[in-house]
């Protein structure tokens, strides 16, 4: 189907889909390892019910963000400017990159948001509380999601990829968008525009409203229906590499909506800074030899923020044929 596209001179074609639902219930999990493994090759992306997290967690942080995103434009202010923590308007990074949102981007550590939390609330207590909360039960699933990746790809360690966001110094970040309503405009804007996200998974969930769409082609869009109960799962950048690209880090971006406002909230899971990123040497096969250079988070890192959000920083780390096919 070809709908409205937030930009009518582009050509764009917007189509519906039915991503995966993975069901993560004892009744479940049995089947989980092979449907997560079909999905993240397939769409790079898939919907978690039956997540195991508890409501109140939920309700807790969207009230939370609720709170600081309904404050007077200065009070907000005094959590920014984004660099790349803190409170963001409009702009995303550090080199130019623009969209119709607010946010705030936190460090996952729970004593850097208890410190940040005294700039963005006048309860810091309460608001670190429920950061610190959601985070903590948004890493265990992302953990748990992981691990059974690991077994559907028969890898014998099933935490080789957990271990990562589990260690001590793990870079992972918490993200809370707030896109107002795009008012006199018929269709969305763009929120947030085009991009991977380059860690090893992010942990998505977003109110009633609509507007996350993903693209598995080029110019084609396809949207994601939003389910404030469930959370969407998408493999970043490292996990595409971790997987010798077996695994999609699938490009998506956010459009706004005429009508409502939109939150949207996502853990992403990261390694430390010295953590060496390799493909799993299970996945390194004659027929199928590496397909990036090994490299560290912090050379990852170095690179996503010296780039433009739309931009193919993957790229960058291509083994070339010198490189050879070790196993
Ligand atoms: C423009 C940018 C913002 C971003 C860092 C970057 O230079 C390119 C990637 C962007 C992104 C997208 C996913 C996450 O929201 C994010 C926190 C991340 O790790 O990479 C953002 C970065 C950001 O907003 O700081
Ligand atoms: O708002 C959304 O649904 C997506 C946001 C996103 O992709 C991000 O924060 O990296
Ligand atoms: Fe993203």
């Amino acid at each position: 189907m070809v709908v409205a596209s937030p930009n009518p001179r582009r050509t764009e074609k917007i189509q519906a889909m039915e991503l995966p639902a993975i069901d993560l219930s004892p009744s479940g999990r049995s089947a989980a390892p092979r449907l997560i493994v079909e999905a993240c090759e397939r769409y790079g992306f898939f919907k978690a019910v039956n997540h195991g997290v508890p409501v109140e967690i939920v309700s807790r942080m969207d009230e939370a963000s609720a709170g600081f995103f309904a404050l007077p434009a200065s009070e907000k202010q005094r959590a920014g400017p984004a660099g790349p923590f803190g409170y963001g308007s409009k702009s995303i990074g550090l080199n130019g990159d623009v969209g119709e949102v607010e946010y705030l981007l936190l460090e996952s550590d729970p004593a850097f948001v208890s410190r940040r939390s005294t700039s963005i609330s006048d309860d810091p207590t309460r608001f670190s509380a429920a950061v610190n909360g959601y985070i903590e039960a948004v890493r265990d699933l992302a953990c748990d999601i992981l691990d059974l990746m690991a077994e559907g790809l028969r890898v014998p360690d099933t935490s080789v990829f957990s271990r990562f966001i589990r260690a001590v110094g793990s870079d992972s970040v918490f993200r809370i968008n707030h896109y107002p309503r795009s008012g006199a405009v018929i269709h969305g804007e763009v929120g947030f525009g085009e991009h991977s996200d380059p860690q090893i998974l992010t942990v998505l969930r977003s109110n009633d409203v609509g507007g996350l769409q993903i693209s598995l082609e080029d110019g084609v869009w396809t949207s994601v229906p939003p389910d404030p109960k469930a959370f969407w799962i998408n493999v970043g950048d490292v996990l595409q590499a971790m997987t010798n690209g077996r695994f999609l880090s699938v490009r998506h971006r956010a459009l706004t909506n005429p009508f409502k406002s939109r939150t949207s909230m996502a853990f992403f899971g990261a390694p430390p800074l010295d953590a060496r990123i390799a493909s799993h040497r299970e996945l390194v096969t004659p027929r199928w030899p590496r397909l990036y250079k090994p490299f560290t988070w912090a050379e990852y890192k170095k690179a996503v923020y010296s780039l433009r959000l739309g931009d193919k920083r993957l790229d960058l780390f291509k083994a070339s044929r010198e490189d050879g096919i070790d196993m």
